[in-house]
């Protein structure tokens, strides 16, 4: 049964920003490639960390390769993309970012470009179906592929945004960040912003990415993934701390992901109130909901009770979230909207609606 709280954090209308297509594959659509599979020899331990179990940043990019076996033809790309979207739409995501890395298989026939378009026709059946999400894709770069092919990526990345109407909106720097140096994905990236895609960078996951973060900074990136090690309290620098404010680059924060993969040492010591005390704009995310068994719901239940946000602050927070969306101005509005109207739906009777007028001041911040 699901009580209160848990339904609060249902029908908190809520964006989703970071989210790996393969890393958020459900239990259920696992058991489906699974069947589809069975001379791979794959069972969930391998696919998924569970409730209370922690592995090493490496032993998790050892489980995106286990994904990736099952998840290697067209069909399985379409039929994972819609029941991903459809679960985020269940949860509450009112507006998705997918991101998802382009991969060729000679075994199945699987190119890049049919890769890319698999994702893309997925959203729009989606679309089509009525899902209740809007959504929008990244073509993520693999750190470990070096420059060359983060340079093709982006040429692919460049095709679809003009021949997607507006799905294909950013690029994505992201894979394992002890391999391979931000320098080397310089032209890349900038290629990649000069053509008007955006840059969502994975920034300071591991202590050892200071220099390439100060480098990262100068493109710069619209919005960081995680950036757990930029400031100082944590190896990082003020320098960096301070250009990332000056010019307001908003966080990815995925608390469930870094305690799981611990690169953050408990619930406690995450950045997110580091960041969100300095009233810098901080965006919740699941990274890899399948991976780390987690929900969009469960990471706002779960910073607000590690943090002790107000429901009305929690409003607050997932309402800034459509800022930070790489959505346009009309669809950014049209998000506003929607929060407007659902406000009453999800502070009924006791709400900040019905209270007095600093509460409801503070209930409406930004609306
Ligand atoms: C845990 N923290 C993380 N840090 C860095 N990159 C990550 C990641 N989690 C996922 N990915 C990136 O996303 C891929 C899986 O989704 P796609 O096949 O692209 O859909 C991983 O192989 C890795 O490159
Ligand atoms: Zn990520």
């Amino acid at each position: 049964m699901e009580d209160d709280a848990e339904l609060f954090y249902r029908q908190l209308p809520k964006v989703e920003l970071h989210a790996h297509l393969n890393g958020s594959v459900s239990v259920a659509t696992m058991e489906r490639l699974i069947a589809r599979k069975p001379h791979l020899n794959i069972d969930h331990s391998m696919t998924a960390i569970l409730k209370g179990q922690r592995r090493t940043l490496d032993e998790c990019f050892q489980v995106f390769k286990v994904i990736h076996q099952l998840i290697d033809t067209e069909e399985d790309l379409l039929m994972v993309t819609k029941s991903v979207i459809r679960e985020f739409a269940e949860d509450g995501v009112r507006y998705l970012e997918l991101r998802s890395t382009p991969r060729a298989d000679s075994k199945t026939g699987l190119t890049k470009r049919r890769y890319v378009e698999s994702i893309i026709e997925a959203i729009r059946q989606c679309k089509e179906e009525n899902v209740d999400t809007e959504v929008r894709f990244l073509v993520a770069v693999d750190r470990r592929n070096g420059a060359e092919v983060a340079m093709e990526t982006v040429k692919l990345a460049e095709d679809y945004m003009l021949a997607s109407d507006g799905l294909v909106v950013g690029v994505d720097l992201s894979g394992d960040p002890n391999v391979g140096h931000g320098k080397d994905f310089l032209p890349a990236l900038q290629k990649a912003r000069n053509c008007g895609l955006k840059l969502a960078l994975h920034m300071s996951e591991v202590p050892s990415q200071k220099e390439e973060s100060e480098l990262l900074l100068t493109l710069p990136p619209d919005r960081i993934g995680h950036g757990t090690f930029l400031h100082p309290e944590v190896g990082g620098s003020q320098s960096l701390v301070d250009r990332v404010r000056e010019k307001n680059i908003p966080l990815e924060l995925c608390l469930t992901s870094n305690v799981k993969g611990q690169t953050v040492g408990s619930y406690q010591k995450h950045h997110f109130p580091y960041w969100y005390q300095l009233g810098h704009p901080c965006v919740l995310c699941t990274d890899d909901k399948g991976v780390f068994s987690t929900s969009l719901s469960m990471e706002y239940q779960l910073a607000a009770a590690t943090f002790g946000l107000s429901r009305e602050a929690v409003w607050t927070l997932s309402q800034q979230a459509i800022g930070c969306s790489f959505a346009t101005d009309a669809v950014r509005q049209q998000l506003q909207q929607r929060w407007a109207l659902l406000l009453p739906e999800v502070f009924p009777t006791s709400s900040c609606l019905h209270r007095e007028p600093t509460a409801l001041q503070t209930c409406g911040q930004g609306l």
